[in-house]
């Protein structure tokens, strides 16, 4: 009997004290709660846009909505975006790709974009929407694809709970990503987002890649600046790519080296594009073509870079809708990867590609080209080649890719500036006026 009491008093302790916990639990999750959306910073990163989210757990969610304060992006979650999401992957035509697009609102990856949503495949974009160029743009871009029926989810490559639960309701077959940060110049104004983009975004996506099932084929975005100071031209895959000039060349050539890591150990298919000094209609503001002709419209003078004894500063400058064909080329004759929930099973494809012009342009031939364009004489001031980052000459060797997938550039800088200034003209409407 007293053994039955004891046990009887041993039950009713135990059952009060562990509802009492049970109840300052709830307490303590309910204070969390209020304050995670009462917090002011979590509510100024909310747009208008944002969506009631259904998300994984609270400290991943915590972590991501850091990612997204600093990032002033809206959040993402919630039935009818994961609709959207859903219906912009699916794929319209036998045989077709499911693919993530990351980058989607950026200059090249808007065009890809588009051109893969043409041919039937499935297409969702991911894009941070940054301010290193005007944010508008990206916002007109996305617009463009919006009508493409492509939908771009808001978002860093870095927030990994929104990865996961991209991966979780859609089968990706492919990955292009072509989120970064890019400019060669601006490495040295700010550093760091080189570091958290190109670097720790590139490894986040690859482990969400590597732990998928099935894994996804990934093409991505190298950069023709990891030649650096590399003399040998043309530039071919062979030669040495150990001297970056910029820490944004190191970056990418990072990436290929991290490339390297996730094929060897968990079977990733990974297809890297060295682009050379890509341009065309929706371009980045942030590119000489770019601003040259808006400074020329503008009667601004125009800083053309020389080499030492006036030697001549040239890109294999490229069309965009030639390195469109390019990484359709790479996804096409992307292999399937070999993996699957974060282990090898067999040896997986590693490529790297040139996606150039093969025909470099001297940048005062540039200059000379817009002039005519644009019919304004410009403002031209020639000036010693910075040491921050710029190399003084760019020539693809493109065999490789004409090789793998028949990849062969069409159009020439004269011919594809034409198209640029048709539409700098038709977007920023009476030019002269912009202020962008
Ligand atoms: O192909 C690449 O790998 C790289 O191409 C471009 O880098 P860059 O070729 O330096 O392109 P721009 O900044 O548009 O410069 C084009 C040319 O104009 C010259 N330039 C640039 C700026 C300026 O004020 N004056 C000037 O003469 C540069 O030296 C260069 O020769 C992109 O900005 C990079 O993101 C990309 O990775």
């Amino acid at each position: 009997m007293v053994h039955n009491n004891n046990n009887r008093f041993r039950f009713f302790f135990h059952y009060s004290s562990l509802a009492k916990l049970t109840f300052w639990s709830f307490v303590f999750l309910a204070l969390i709660l209020v304050f995670f959306f009462k917090s002011p910073s979590s509510s100024s990163s909310s747009s208008s846009r944002v969506m009631t989210s259904s998300r994984p757990s609270m400290t991943s969610s915590l972590a991501s909505d850091l990612y997204r304060r600093s990032l002033k992006t809206s959040s993402w979650g919630g039935p009818t975006w994961e609709k959207r999401v859903k219906s912009s992957a699916r794929i319209r035509t036998r045989n077709g790709f499911c693919v993530l697009v990351t980058g989607a609102s950026g200059f090249v990856g808007t065009h890809v974009s588009v051109a893969l949503k043409r041919r039937g495949d499935g297409v969702l974009g991911l894009d941070n929407f940054n301010d290193y160029y005007e944010p508008s743009l990206k916002r007109a871009r996305q617009a463009l694809l919006e009508r493409s029926g492509v939908y771009v989810v808001e978002g860093d490559i870095n927030d990994v709970a929104l990865l996961k639960k991209l991966f979780e309701l859609v089968s990706f077959s492919h990955v292009m990503h072509l989120a970064a940060q890019a400019g060669v110049r601006y490495a040295m104004q700010n550093p760091s987002s080189y570091i958290h983009s190109n670097i720790a975004g590139f490894v986040s996506l690859l482990e969400i890649c590597k732990n998928a099932n099935p894994q996804p084929a990934i093409v991505w975005a190298s950069s023709s600046s990891v030649y650096g100071l590399n003399t040998k031209v043309p530039f071919s895959e062979k030669d040495r790519t150990d001297q970056p000039a910029s820490l944004y060349a190191a970056t990418k050539k990072a990436g290929e080296e991290i490339a390297h890591t996730y094929n060897h150990i968990y079977g990733l298919s990974l297809t890297g594009l060295r682009f050379f000094t890509v341009y065309g209609p929706w371009g980045r503001p942030d590119m000489a073509y770019f601003f040259f002709t808006k400074d020329i419209l503008k009667g601004k003078p125009i800083p053309i870079f020389e080499g030492a004894n006036h030697g001549t500063v040239a890109r294999d400058f490229t069309y965009i809708d030639d390195i469109v064909k390019g990484c359709l080329g790479a996804l096409d004759t992307a292999e399937k990867s070999t993996g699957s929930g974060g282990k090898k099973r067999g040896p997986a494809q590693l490529r790297v590609f040139n996606l150039g012009n093969t025909s470099p342009v001297p940048v005062s031939d540039l200059v000379s080209i817009l002039e005519r364009l644009l019919k304004v004489k410009a403002k031209r001031m020639v000036m010693k080649l910075p040491r921050n980052g710029d190399v003084q000459f760019t020539h693809a060797n493109i065999s490789l890719a004409k090789r793998e997938f028949g990849y062969k550039p069409t159009t020439d800088l004269q011919t594809g500036l034409k198209k640029f200034v048709r539409w700098y003209v038709s977007y920023y409407g009476s030019s002269k006026k912009s202020d962008q």
